[in-house]
């Protein structure tokens, strides 16, 4: 089931040269699933030099050959998304439902980006001069680098690659070293669709090698990063050094806002089936929940509840419905985040206990009355713990809420539209969604603000950062 693994540079499934190597693990036994090709650095130079070969057919590329390209990946996608959704569960550890579900929304984006391509307009501005013509271009700034995540393996990095290669640019991605197998099926995906050899290559090994190395390349234009706000900050640095444009998406926070005229039921139900989604290891996963002080008690004991009725166990086994973390190393960062708040006076309502065994098994906890200076109020968790605090004005929850220097994503839960009308407003977040969970969908914009990173991903805005403006003036 597990495949074999292979970089994909210059249209062709190849092994890596470095000297180094890592196993890849499966996060629910923590047994070997296979050794990650290391690229050296001439395979790096040929990827660098096949993605600039490639771009200069690719550019010229019509946006229908592009948009024919990209509609066939989304069938292909379709076809094979229940064999590579399980392949993405042995690699992560995410319920195959929740896999399964990942690669099929990556058919979407695939559709949205056809569509979208052929609608990169210019515009012709009119002259001062009847004999002068004025036109803004625009065009393909030319081969990009994407370094994706290993909490959405398909779909993080689907996401960058699409918006790449629909905007006529070339793409070299780097996936996470622990979960290459899901790179590498999106790429025979691609290979299969007929896109030309050298659009889109794929490299893994030494992350810190290969963005160095790829970064300072002359050749590369662009890059966009997934992941955690300290790499992003060093990895903006070192484009900044090269005058490489950047995206950044980044870590978040997310501030629940619960008001005592909400729909109870609902944001229960909303709420704990997104929270322990892939383990809450989301970005925009809520997680500071502030809950309206007369409600307090009660919508901490119905969400307790609910979470007791969640499935631990290995994804692959159909009945689960959360699954371990994906490294090993995340357990002891989730008893470290429990420990702490409970040290500083926060109550444990249920879960927080590590347990024996293999696998990197955490269980849904629940703390309350979290004391604002506990790690869990400011630092990234990315698990599945769910933090409560009351609240008792609009005013003091929205200075609470917007106190981190995350800005990611917020929610919030009432039926009194002046209430939501404020929140909206008052929120510094890149994506509110109020009274249902609606974020994160093709045609919607993903992005942040604050260290949470800028740019955006998906929505009418997604090819913005892979085109240039190039403004032509001419006296005839
Ligand atoms: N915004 C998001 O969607 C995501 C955010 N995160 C953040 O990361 C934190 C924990 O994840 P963890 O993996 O431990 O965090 P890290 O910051 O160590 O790594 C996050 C990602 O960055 C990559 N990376 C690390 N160093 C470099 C580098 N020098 N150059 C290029 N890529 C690099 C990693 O790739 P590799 O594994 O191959 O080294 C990994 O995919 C979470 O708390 C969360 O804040 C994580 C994933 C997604
Ligand atoms: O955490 C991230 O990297 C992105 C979250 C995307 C969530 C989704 O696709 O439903």
């Amino acid at each position: 089931m597990y495949p074999n693994l292979k970089m994909y540079i210059g249209g062709q499934f190849v092994d890596g040269h470095g000297e180094s190597s890592q196993s890849v693990m499966n996060p629910s036994n923590n047994e070997v699933l296979a050794t990650l090709p290391y690229a050296s650095e001439s395979d790096l130079d040929r990827a660098l030099e096949s993605s600039e070969q490639a771009f200069r057919l690719w550019k010229k590329e019509p946006a229908v050959e592009r948009s024919r390209i990209l509609r066939k990946v989304a069938e292909l996608i379709r076809e094979r998304a229940e064999n590579t959704g399980r392949v993405l569960t042995l690699e992560q550890g995410k319920p195959v439902r929740e896999a399964i579900g990942e690669v099929l929304s990556c058919a979407e984006h695939a559709e949205w980006h056809a569509e979208e391509c052929r609608r990169i307009y210019g515009r012709v501005i009119p002259s001062r001069k009847s004999n002068v013509q004025q036109t803004a271009l625009k065009e393909p700034i030319g081969v990009c680098v994407a370094f994706s995540p290993w909490n959405f393996p398909f779909s993080q990095a689907f996401r960058k690659v699409v918006a790449a290669i629909g905007a006529g640019c070339t793409v070299i991605l780097k996936g996470s070293s622990d979960t290459p197998a899901s790179v590498m099926l999106m790429a025979q995906i691609f290979h299969d669709a007929g896109l030309p050899k050298g659009v889109f290559n794929v490299v893994s090994g030494d992350s810190g090698m290969i963005s160095e190395y790829l970064i300072r390349s002359p050749i590369v234009q662009k890059i966009s990063f997934t992941g955690s706000t300290p790499v992003g900050r060093k990895l903006a640095s070192l484009a900044g050094a090269n005058m490489k444009r950047c995206t950044m998406e980044l870590g978040g926070h997310a501030p629940v806002i619960v008001c005592d005229d909400a729909d109870i039921d609902k944001a229960v139900k909303d709420l704990v089936g997104f929270k322990f989604r892939n383990a809450g290891q989301i970005c925009i996963c809520p997680t500071r929940f502030f809950v309206q002080r007369n409600i307090y008690n009660d919508f901490v004991s119905r969400f307790s509840e609910e979470v007791k009725t969640i499935k631990v166990g290995c994804g692959s086994d159909d009945s689960t419905t959360m699954g371990p973390l994906a490294q090993s190393r995340r357990v002891a960062e989730m008893q470290k985040f429990v420990d702490d708040a409970c040290q500083k006076g926060g109550v444990l309502v249920t879960g927080g206990e590590t347990p024996s065994g293999a696998g990197n098994f955490y269980p849904p906890t629940v703390l309350k009355d979290v004391p604002d200076d506990a790690m869990f109020m400011n630092d990234e968790p990315f698990g599945p713990i769910a933090g409560f605090v009351p609240f008792d004005s609009i005013t003091e929850v929205l200075e609470r809420a917007n106190q981190l220097s995350f800005g990611l994503a917020a929610y919030a839960y009432t039926s009194s539209v002046s209430n939501a009308h404020r929140i909206t407003n008052g929120l510094e977040a890149g994506m509110v969604s109020v009274n249902h969970i609606g974020l994160a969908l093709a045609e919607t914009p993903f992005g942040g603000v604050k260290e949470s990173g800028y740019g955006r991903e998906g929505g009418s805005e997604t090819f913005d950062s892979y085109l240039a403006t190039k403004f032509v003036t001419q006296m005839s």
